[in-house]
């Protein structure tokens, strides 16, 4: 296998809890300290996404929500399409690659308007075929899939979506299993590879979305194929939401960057059979007699 440099995604999600100063906070820090590649936030039309019933359920929960009904404290927590302009802006004036997952057609066509390099659809609307068609005949640039949640067959529907509007040059599927967090025994490793054999010739490439403990998950899924690594970002895993605590920090992001370049780095053959710096050990250390 030939392997291409890792591109880190640190997915802010909605853990910038809807202020804009810490959204920006996140950018810098992933920019300067962590040295990602992507950074990544969510774009929710939730009167569009979520059905009346789910809009108006009550949500209750001291150390999660933002608002007494689901609806209220999804809203609490979406910016609109300038204060994604300005997100982009401050991604790009730090060197980063800004992204979102659009999780309804009118935010795929709004974020779309910004022209990103990449958009990407979550596992939960992975389904919204309207949205993926639409995206495949009106926006050029890469598409992420996440599979989870997603029987095999679905899996297969969306490829051949691409497909058939020629798109599949632009589409990297990643393997994901939705849980927060989710134990090791649910990670299910072996799915890159699984999506890898399948469709290796029929997508761009594999990536793999992790909500796991720690890092070392993400570092085999690279060895394994996967060359999108994409993690929750958060400043303080004690802070108010949902996936905080299934978040890395600033200093596990930034050691998961250095780790995957280093994996990166290691993944070869030796050019000679000994190397430049084993020779100086062997002429000291070989058995001479
Ligand atoms: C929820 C998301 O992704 P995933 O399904 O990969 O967790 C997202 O990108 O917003």
């Amino acid at each position: 296998m030939k392997y291409i440099k890792p591109l880190v995604i640190a997915e802010v999600g909605c853990n910038h809890m809807g202020d804009m100063e810490i959204a920006k906070e996140y950018i810098k820090i992933a920019s300067i300290f962590c040295k990602v590649d992507v950074v990544k936030f969510q774009k929710r039309n939730n009167k569009e996404y979520l059905t009346d019933q789910q809009y108006n359920a009550p949500h209750i929960n001291p150390h999660h929500s933002y608002g007494h009904t689901y609806g209220q404290h999804r809203e609490a927590l979406e910016f609109n399409v300038n204060q994604h302009k300005e997100l982009k802006k401050t991604c790009e004036e730090l060197g980063l690659i800004y992204s979102t997952s659009v999780w309804d057609l009118t935010s795929a066509k709004e974020i779309a308007e910004l022209e990103p390099d990449l958009i990407k659809i979550p596992s939960a609307c992975n389904n919204n075929y309207k949205m993926l068609a639409w995206l495949a005949e009106n926006y050029n640039g890469e598409i992420h899939v996440s599979t989870g949640m997603t029987r095999s067959d679905e899996i297969e529907e969306i490829v051949q979506l691409f497909e058939h509007k020629k798109r599949n040059n632009d589409l990297i599927i990643y393997s994901c299993t939705s849980g927060y967090p989710v134990p090791f025994k649910d990670v299910c490793l072996l799915e890159i590879v699984k999506l890898r054999e399948k469709y290796n010739t029929r997508v761009k490439t594999i990536g793999f979305s992790g909500h796991h403990n720690g890092i070392a998950v993400d570092i085999a899924a690279y060895t394994l194929g996967a060359t999108h690594i994409e993690r929750h970002f958060t400043l303080n895993r004690t802070w108010k939401g949902t996936d905080h605590a299934a978040s890395l920090e600033p200093d596990g992001i930034r050691r998961l960057k250095r780790d995957l370049d280093s994996t990166y780095d290691v993944l070869s053959y030796k050019e000679t059979q000994i190397l430049e710096i084993e020779q100086v050990q062997r002429d000291k250390l070989k058995y001479k007699g």
